[in-house]
């Protein structure tokens, strides 16, 4: 399992009247296989969750993930923790879903046909067989979601965060991919509004005006929250 640290970190914006403080001082230690960030709307989940792979830089403090400084060794750590956004379109940048998938696999599959084989077996497993040529435009909010979480987890990441991944769906798709992302074998870090889908997981934050309000155990965490929403 891997081993996310968050030692002493702020995250600090500019605005137009001075800095703004969007994460106050916080140190974590996470190693659970699946942990829930929630909290309201504004919070800082996402800052949070951004820090872990550099998409949001810690403005002090350090983020280190299996031993390597997020800010020096960004490359790496890219490598090793994979970003599930919230809207498909962020991160589908190819005109088809099997070379989207493809563009996932270059670093293990150096040969073209045999990558685009690859990705077929990739989208096979995601239930998606018969979408290789299908424009990642044209799917659905499930089927979109499907195929990103499918090109990130084809790198092999051994993190895999994911920013409200169920959001855009409705129930059966939202239940596959919160079903999926639970069962994954890697450290799953997932911010979520879902509460059904945080308490099945081993280790929950509240997060609250930029802080950890809550931490621990799942139950009582999501029970704390839907007390003092
Ligand atoms: N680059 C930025 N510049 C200015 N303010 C920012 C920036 N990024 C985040 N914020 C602010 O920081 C706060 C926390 O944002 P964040 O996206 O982390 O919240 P969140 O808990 O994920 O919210 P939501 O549930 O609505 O997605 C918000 O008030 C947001 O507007």
């Amino acid at each position: 399992m891997s081993d996310i640290r968050l030692e002493q970190v702020t995250v600090s914006v500019p605005t137009h009247d001075g800095d703004r403080q969007i994460l106050g001082e916080t140190s974590l230690h996470l190693t659970e296989r699946r942990v829930a960030l929630v909290g309201p709307n504004g919070s800082g989940k996402s800052t949070l969750a951004r820090l872990l792979n550099g998409l949001v830089p810690a403005t002090t403090g350090r983020v280190v993930v299996d031993g390597l400084d997020v800010a020096r060794q960004g490359r790496e750590v890219r490598r090793r923790v994979g970003f599930v956004f919230t809207d498909p379109a962020a991160q589908l940048v190819m005109p088809t879903a099997r070379e989207d998938v493809a563009l996932s696999l270059r670093r293990t599959h150096r040969d073209r046909a045999q990558r685009l084989a690859a990705a077929d077996r990739v989208l096979a497993d995601f239930g998606l067989d018969g979408f290789g040529d299908r424009s990642v435009h044209g799917l659905s909010g499930g089927e979109g979601q499907l195929l990103a979480l499918a090109g990130v987890l084809a790198t092999e990441p051994s993190v895999v965060v994911a920013d409200e991944p169920t959001t855009l769906l409705d129930l059966a798709n939202s239940r596959r991919i919160g079903d999926l992302l639970l069962s994954l074998p890697q450290q799953v870090v997932v911010v979520t509004h879902d509460l059904e889908l945080a308490a099945r997981c081993d280790r929950v934050l509240l997060v609250r005006a930029g802080r950890v309000e809550r931490d621990g155990e799942p139950a009582e965490v999501v029970e704390h929250y839907r007390a003092h929403a």
